[in-house]
């Protein structure tokens, strides 16, 4: 199994699979028994521990972060057994406390016990970035807090890993998070034995065994979703008019069960439009209904279907930047998308572990 650098790498696994004797091998917390692990090349038992740990961050689950000193030590662990003065410690501690959202003038000085589960989390995983290591373990740092911070930490950790590159090595069995942090995922089978390394969309459309299968779920194409940006497909149209242009050419253009948008001057859908509320309209300035909920590119398809499905029309519009008519995205487009995928994944000469040697771990 290659890990190539500057990726999130997910290694997922009923408990008791041994995800978490895997990362303390990495940073031989545990020593291997047989087999090797290398770091650049470097076989990890040939070199110094002390040395290589200062070069993985590890935080873990409930934070493990030391109760009888502050915040402050907390983070400034790592950088005070590596020998920074104390100038440079300080300012380390508020940059990366800031970085994972928490302010250093309210934080700094508290104790662990002051903090929430998820501020906890926070200053674990700022413990763990504190000396700018290349490699972070992250062994399950979000299990412990609730569903909705447990959302955010997640969106947080994407934001840092945009920002900073490291490579990551993250544990759960929670295998949703997995598709929402990996670049690839590993399922893990007894004894770490790996049933499946792959990108999380490869995993979703052909899952390598029934045991894979079993865990990716019975909602894996629905998962498969969140994997797509609403930029990504080719989007439907449907016809539309400026609301100063005469009705004339959008009843000309609509059938019968069909509808349009009437956009304003800068091509901002305003409102909804049917054959037969046109047939008598004057004008397009009042006629139709309120367009309702639009789709910034940015979203994601599983928001394209929460949007569609709840819309009489069971159509989805999409809109760019500036707010402008970008087009729209129907069921038909998330069927096909669905089955573009499953034949991608599907189609020989496709390659499992397609990571190169650039890697770090
Ligand atoms: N490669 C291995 N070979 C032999 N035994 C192993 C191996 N990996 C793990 N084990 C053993 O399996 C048990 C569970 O391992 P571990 O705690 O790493 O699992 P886990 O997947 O992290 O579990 P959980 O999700 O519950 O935290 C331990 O007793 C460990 O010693």
């Amino acid at each position: 199994m290659r890990i190539p650098a500057g990726e999130i790498v997910v290694l997922v696994g009923r408990s008791g699979c041994g995800k978490t004797t895997t990362m303390r091998m990495i940073n031989r917390l545990i020593e291997p028994s047989s087999g090797t692990i290398t770091i650049g090349g470097r076989d990890v038992t040939a070199m110094n521990p002390d040395e290589l740990r200062r070069g993985i961050g590890y935080s873990i689950q409930q934070a493990g972060l030391f109760p009888h000193m502050t915040v402050a030590r907390n983070v400034a662990t790592v950088p005070g057994l590596v020998g920074w003065d104390r100038k440079r410690i300080a300012a380390r501690v508020d940059e990366m406390l800031a970085l994972v959202g928490l302010d250093p003038g309210v934080f700094r000085d508290r104790y662990p016990r002051q903090l929430s589960g998820g501020q906890q989390q926070r200053v674990g995983v700022a413990r763990a970035l504190a000396a700018d290591p290349p490699i972070l373990l992250m062994d399950e740092p979000f299990g412990a807090v609730d569903p909705i911070t447990r959302g955010l930490l997640q969106d947080e950790l994407l934001r840092l890993h945009a920002e900073l590159r490291k490579t990551v090595v993250f544990v759960t069995h929670d295998f949703d998070e997995a598709v929402k942090l990996g670049d690839r995922i590993a399922v893990l089978g007894d004894r770490s034995s790996i049933l499946q390394y792959d990108t999380p969309a490869r995993i979703l459309a052909a899952p390598a065994d029934a045991t894979v299968a079993d865990f990716a779920g019975a909602d894996a194409s629905l998962k498969q979703l969140t994997l797509t940006r609403v930029r990504e497909v080719a989007l439907g149209d449907c016809p539309t008019a400026g609301e100063n242009d005469p009705p004339d050419d959008l009843r000309a253009a609509l059938d019968d069960g069909d509808w349009g948008l009437v956009l304003d001057a800068r091509r901002r859908p305003l409102r909804r439009v049917s054959a037969p509320q046109l047939t008598h309209a004057n004008s397009l300035r009042d006629t139709g209904s309120p367009v309702g909920r639009t789709l910034p590119l940015e979203s994601t398809l599983q928001d394209a279907l929460d949007a569609l499905l709840a819309d009489r029309t069971a159509t989805a519009v999409v809109v760019g930047e500036q707010g402008e008519y970008a087009g729209v995205v129907t069921i038909d487009t998330l069927v096909g998308h669905l089955s573009d995928a499953r034949a991608a994944a599907d189609s020989p000469g496709r390659t499992t572990d397609s990571a190169e040697s650039r890697g770090a771990v």
